[in-house]
């Protein structure tokens, strides 16, 4: 039976101007019809979000706001099943990701911020002047007010609970424009902050797509103050035009083309292990996942090898079935631009390592979007599919020889998020890293997190970071008072 998903508008549920549906990826099922806010509804989400920051949430304390958050996490833990369910059916991912990774960091992500916000202090200076005479200067943390949050379809409780917890901890209130293609956690997400106990209007949800659609509408509204996004760099862009003529302030996190950086003296079968699940965790649907792997030349034979019978041994299949390591691609338009990947790999002169095509999965799977684990050789770094951001479980392999090589390779992209290292010479791992132009850089791991660090990245890959107080740094504007003593 499939759901009906609600704008949400100050703690209510309200229609949109017609109806969107969203299919499963596993088999092209009805998941759910959704409702498409249009300017009407994103006017009055954000007159929900102002008019809670003008109420009683405008004046909670801290000790309110992050006992709110952790009530949340509470929530979450006892509904967790129902996230998982929710985020399964949006993505088709296997139900154990969805466990380990999506679900259990949302719940996280609202402590990790309560425990910074509540830890805080405020920047001050007793200030010495030249007659002898002292000032006191202290900043006093204010929220930036009503903030537009829009995220995308791969780590969707994820990444939207990244956004949130922060923007609730400084006392912000929010107008959520979750993806088109994931619906269902964001707007579940709505019932538990309500269940927590947050006043209505705190949390809002406006569905729909990017340009005509709720996110146009809410990027370009008089009333926000500040637009919060992860999602591809030309979004981004587009994103920052419509900003532009009200000068708000963004937090970008786009998109990459991440390089592993693979030496000769690395641990063999750990660097395979861990390159394996950089490139296809998640059906290689993460903005760190590795699509460029640069290996010194005598062992490249070796990873190559190894990496392919890694990439062979992934099972595709039902998020239910146990042994499925794999789901599928989050949509069939995303299907094809990848697959026109596959092509134009081959067309560049790759040799296709493993996978390259769409699989034979069975009929009942027929209509889901299902791609093959794919890794190339022959390429260079002048290949466009070794250039541009594909975001599916596909990398290209590329032999180096010198470490100045490797760096130059790596470095040579227009993105800038994340790289991994790896190497047992430590000395090296630590060189490498610090040299390679990215937000993140991993040695001998990949994705291993801790979430008071800085996220983000340079170049292409985004403005800012997030994480920890700097999330904090995003989310309030402080006011300095200097009295003079
Ligand atoms: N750096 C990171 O932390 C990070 C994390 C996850 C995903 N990503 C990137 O996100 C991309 C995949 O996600 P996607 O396909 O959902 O990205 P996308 O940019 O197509 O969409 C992201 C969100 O923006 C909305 N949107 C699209 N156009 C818009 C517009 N003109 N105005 C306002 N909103 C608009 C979409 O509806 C969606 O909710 C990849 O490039 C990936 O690298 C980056
Ligand atoms: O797809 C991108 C993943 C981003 C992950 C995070 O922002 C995180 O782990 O905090």
């Amino acid at each position: 039976m499939a759901a009906e998903l609600h704008n949400v508008v100050g703690g209510t549920r309200v229609a949109g101007r017609r109806t969107f549906e969203k299919l499963d990826p596993v088999d092209g099922s009805l998941v759910a019809h959704v409702h498409e806010a249009g300017p009407d509804v994103v006017d009055a989400a954000v007159a929900a979000a102002r008019a809670a920051l003008d109420g009683p949430w405008g004046r909670a304390s801290v000790a309110e706001r992050t006992a709110l958050l952790r009530r949340i996490a509470d929530r979450i833990e006892e509904r967790f099943e129902d996230f998982v369910a929710a985020e399964v059916r949006d993505t088709g991912k296997p139900e154990h990701l969805a466990r380990e990774l999506d679900v259990a960091r949302a719940a996280t992500n609202f402590r990790s911020f309560a425990d910074t916000v509540a830890a805080a202090g405020l920047d001050s200076f007793l200030t010495e002047l030249p007659n002898g005479r002292k000032a006191l200067n202290y900043a006093v943390p204010k929220p930036l007010g009503v903030v537009a949050v829009i995220v995308p379809w791969n780590l969707p409780l994820l990444l939207l609970t990244w956004k949130v917890a922060p923007a609730l901890a400084c006392g912000n209130a929010v107008v959520v424009k979750p993806s088109e293609e994931t619906p269902s956690t964001a707007t579940l997400l709505a019932e538990v902050i309500a269940e927590a106990g947050a006043p209505a209007g705190v949390y809002n949800v406006v569905h729909g797509f990017g340009p005509d659609s709720a996110g146009e509408y809410l990027t370009t509204h008089r009333d926000i103050d500040g637009v919060t996004f992860t999602g591809e760099s030309r979004t981004g862009s587009a994103i920052m035009r419509a900003v532009a003529p009200s000068v708000r302030p963004v937090s970008f996190e786009l998109g990459g083309k991440n390089a592993a950086v693979v030496f000769a003296d690395c641990d063999l079968e750990k660097t395979l292990d861990g390159l394996a699940r950089s490139v296809f965790l998640n059906t290689g649907q993460v903005c760190l996942c590795t699509e460029r792997v640069y290996v010194e030349r005598s062992v490249f034979d070796a990873v190559a090898n190894g990496l392919a019978e890694r990439a062979k041994a992934l099972r595709l299949g039902r998020p239910d079935a146990p042994d499925t390591t794999t789901g599928p691609l989050i949509s069939q338009q995303h299907r094809k631009k990848v697959q026109s990947y596959l092509d134009l790999a081959v067309a560049e002169g790759a040799t296709v390592l493993a996978g390259g095509s769409v699989p034979e999965l069975g009929p009942d799977l027929a209509g889901g979007s299902w791609i093959e684990p794919t890794l190339w050789t022959g390429l260079d770094n002048s290949a466009r599919v070794v250039r541009e951001e594909v975001f599916g479980p596909v990398a290209a392999l590329i032999p180096f020889d010198t470490e100045d090589d490797a760096v130059r390779l790596a470095n040579d992209t227009d993105y800038g998020l994340a790289a991994a290292v790896w190497t047992t010479d430590l000395e090296r791992g630590h060189r490498v890293a610090q040299q390679m132009r990215v937000g993140m850089a991993w040695v001998n791991t990949w994705y291993l997190r801790d979430l008071r660090s800085p996220f983000g990245g340079v170049g292409l890959s985004g403005i800012g970071r997030e994480g920890g107080l700097h999330s904090m740094h995003f989310y309030t504007q402080p006011t300095n008072v200097c009295v003079q003593l």
